[in-house]
This record gives C-alpha cells, sequence and structure tokens, in this order.
C-alpha cells in the first residue's frame, strides 16, 4: 500500500536525512516510526504526501508512483495528523472536520453529517461539541478533532505525526486505546511517527526503529522488544524491554491454568467431596453455560451445611482480562488485588486462570528463540518473575 524503494533525502546543505530506504506498509497495517530527534522519520512521512521531494528513489502509494501525481490530488487521499493539530480557529467543530470532503466537492449537507458521523466516531457527540469552536475544547479533544478531520473524507492511507504528543500521559493512553479501538474498525494504513518506544510498540503493527537515516530494525513489537536485532536497538528500547514486553504479548488460552471448578447450583456437600481429592484451596464458581461466576473456597464448602448449594457460599469476582489482553493488563490485575492469579473469560466465559509463572511462561514463548544479534539471555524477565 505504501512502498519506499532506495529512496534518499539530501537537504540542499548536505544532510543525508535518509538514505537509501526501502520498507513497505501492507494494506490495512499501522506502522510506526521511532528513533530519537532528527533521525529522519519527519522528513520519511512527509515524502509520501509530497509535503518534501525525495532526492532518488520512488515511493508508491496504492501501486501508484507518486512523483506522476498532483501533490493536492494525491493529499486529499492521504489523511494527515500532526501534534499541532491544526485547526481553523474560526470554523466550528463540525466545519473544521468537514474540511477535506468540501474540498473535494461534497455537497455541504452530505460533508456535514459525514463529520457529525466521524465526531461520534472519535468520542466526540456532535450536538455538544459540533457547535464549538477550538479554543472551547480541551488538548485531547481536539487531537480527536483532528483524527476526525483525517479520516473524514475516508482516505486510504493516513499519515500521524506525533499525533498524540500535546497531551499529558494519561490522556495519551486514552487516545492510544480509542484510536487503537477505531483503527479495528477502519483498518487504515497508518504510518506514525513518534519519539516514544513505549507508543511505537504499542501501536505498531509492526515498528520501524530509525539509526541516523536508516532503520535499523523493521519488526513485529514483540521482535524488536524481545530480539534487538543490533546493540543499537537494544539500548533504543531500552534496558526494561523485558517489561515492555508484557504490553505487546497478548494472553492465550495455552498459557493459562486450569484449576478446579464448581458449579452454581452444585450442592456444597457434593463439590467438598469432589475437590477434597485435587489438593486445592479454592474453586472457580461457574454457571451453568460456564460462565465466571466467582470463586469459594475449598474450607468452606467443606463447612457448610447440607442443604447449602456452592451459590450460596460464593464470592463474586471483581476482577477478570479477556483472553488476548496484553499479560500487562492481567499484570495489572494481580498488582491490584493483591492476587496470585487472574481469571480470563472469553465473552462471559471463563477460560482459565493466569499466574505469575505462567505469566513468565508466556512472555518466554514470545521471544524468538533463534535471536540475532543480542541473545535471548539478554531479555530481563528477572523483574517479572520475582514480582
Ligand atoms: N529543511 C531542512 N534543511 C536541512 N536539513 C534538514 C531540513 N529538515 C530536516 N533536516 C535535517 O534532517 C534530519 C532529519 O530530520 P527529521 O525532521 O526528518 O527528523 P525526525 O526524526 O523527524 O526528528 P524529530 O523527532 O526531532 O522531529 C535532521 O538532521 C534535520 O536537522
Amino acid at each position: 500500500m505504501i512502498r519506499f524503494e532506495q529512496v534518499t533525502k539530501r537537504y540542499p546543505d548536505g544532510t543525508t536525512a535518509v538514505d537509501d530506504l526501502s520498507f513497505e506498509v501492507a494494506e490495512g497495517e499501522l506502522v510506526t516510526l521511532v528513533g530519537p530527534s532528527g533521525c529522519g522519520k519527519t522528513t520519511t512521512m512527509m515524502m509520501v504526501n509530497r509535503l518534501i521531494e525525495p532526492t532518488s528513489g520512488r515511493i508508491y502509494v496504492n501501486g501508484e508512483d507518486i512523483a506522476a501525481v498532483d501533490p493536492v490530488r494525491l493529499r486529499r487521499r492521504i489523511g494527515y495528523v500532526i501534534q499541532q493539530v491544526g485547526l481553523f480557529p474560526h470554523r466550528t467543530v463540525l466545519d473544521n472536520t468537514a474540511t477535506v470532503p468540501a474540498l473535494v466537492g461534497w455537497k455541504r449537507a452530505k460533508a456535514r453529517a459525514r463529520a457529525a458521523e466521524l465526531l461520534d466516531l472519535v468520542g466526540l457527540d456532535p450536538k455538544t461539541y459540533g457547535t464549538r469552536y477550538p479554543e472551547q475544547l480541551s488538548g485531547g479533544q481536539r487531537q480527536r478533532v483532528g483524527v476526525a478531520r483525517a479520516l473524514a473524507a475516508d482516505p486510504p492511507v493516513l499519515l500521524m505525526d506525533e499525533p498524540f504528543g500535546a497531551v499529558d500521559p494519561v490522556v495519551r493512553e486514552r487516545l492510544q486505546n480509542e484510536f487503537l479501538n477505531l483503527q479495528r474498525t477502519v483498518r487504515k494504513t497508518v504510518l506514525m511517527v513518534t519519539h516514544d518506544i513505549e507508543e511505537a510498540v504499542r501501536l505498531g503493527d509492526r515498528v520501524a526503529v530509525y539509526g541516523q537515516g536508516r532503520i535499523e530494525q523493521f519488526d513485529t513489537p514483540g521482535a524488536v522488544l524481545g530480539t534487538p536485532a543490533t546493540p543499537y536497538v537494544a539500548r533504543f528500547v531500552g534496558a526494561d524491554r523485558g517489561l515492555k514486553r508484557l504490553s505487546v504479548t497478548a494472553i492465550e488460552v495455552d498459557d493459562l491454568e486450569q484449576p478446579p471448578v464448581a458449579r452454581l447450583d452444585e450442592s456444597a456437600a457434593h463439590a467438598a467431596a469432589r475437590l477434597r481429592g485435587d489438593d486445592a484451596r479454592w474453586a472457580m464458581v461457574l454457571n451453568e453455560g460456564g460462565d465466571l461466576h466467582g470463586w469459594v473456597g475449598v474450607d468452606e464448602v467443606a463447612l457448610a451445611g447440607d442443604d447449602a448449594t456452592v451459590g450460596d457460599l460464593a464470592h463474586r469476582m471483581n476482577a477478570w482480562v479477556p483472553v488476548g489482553a496484553p499479560l500487562k493488563q492481567a499484570f495489572g490485575v494481580m498488582l491490584q488485588h493483591d492476587a496470585g492469579w487472574v481469571a480470563v473469560v472469553d465473552g462471559a466465559r471463563f477460560v482459565g486462570v493466569l499466574t505469575p509463572a505462567k505469566l513468565h511462561e508466556a512472555l518466554r514463548r514470545s521471544v524468538d528463540a533463534d535471536a540475532h544479534g543480542v541473545g535471548r539471555g539478554d531479555v530481563e524477565f528477572d523483574s517479572v518473575a520475582d514480582a
């Protein structure tokens, strides 16, 4: 969808910002470009919408060599989100969002209806916010308008330059989550520049780690953190990359332990007899359909009266995580509830529990044993195992 072929950009003063760059962003893929200041990320991105022209090499968007496409026409097919947002101060939020549809000739009513739909999609009620002016919004809300505006004409490609850079860390994380959800729906081909490795691995399907004007590694977040291609990448992703992997490794059913279970309507005496042999201190309590209800202590069922059911004794579960969630979320729940395990569900259905030992195993599983460059022994698991 976006393809760079041996692209070099040399500025008139002799600075080589980008040197012989070749890579591809597949359709519907989100690629993050990450690296220290001045390494050429923004130059790379601005060559895609021809705000900067390469010195040599070719760039294709949708299979088309963009050198042959009129820049204005090209830009209308490419959404662009920047840190400073760049909203027009004297236009309402709705009109700002409708800018590109209006430019490409949509009727006013259609453009505004589309803008309202997009505002809704980014979590801003168009009735409340549509008539406001940009200065009447918070930084996070302005950023959402920026995203809505970039998506309004439904461009297949989105360029984002530090899109969440100007807001505080809490708002940033919320915007990142919202954007990930949105991207699951709209599936744009996205090139996103960031200097924040956490953001890069969190949002990217693949990550391009830049050295000076070159890509040092172009890989999945798990691979960049687990098997950095060069010592430079290892330094850049940080000594705590083992911990960072918690954010990018999903919980899988195979990672889970299967504790003893009891049914809600089962008699306590029956459950006690069954569980006695299991050497367990507690059992998960499920309803007839296998949905998670809570847990019960084996001692509690053993001591209960004859007519008690498991349901009478069960404690409701107040924390769980969905399968597919990042390990970090499960770890966070364990710490928050001071628990040695966390229940994992698929929808409402109970599928198993994650323990610290299993979490550690899951992290190891996701490290490619055939590391090139920096070896597996270098990946820090200690802080996880100790926790
Ligand atoms: N117009 C220009 N003329 C000369 N050099 C430039 C120009 N624009 C950028 N550069 C240089 O090109 C290199 C790459 O710049 P670029 O803006 O692409 O980096 P970046 O990785 O996006 O940095 P940052 O994270 O600080 O925005 C830098 O050394 C920069 O000083």
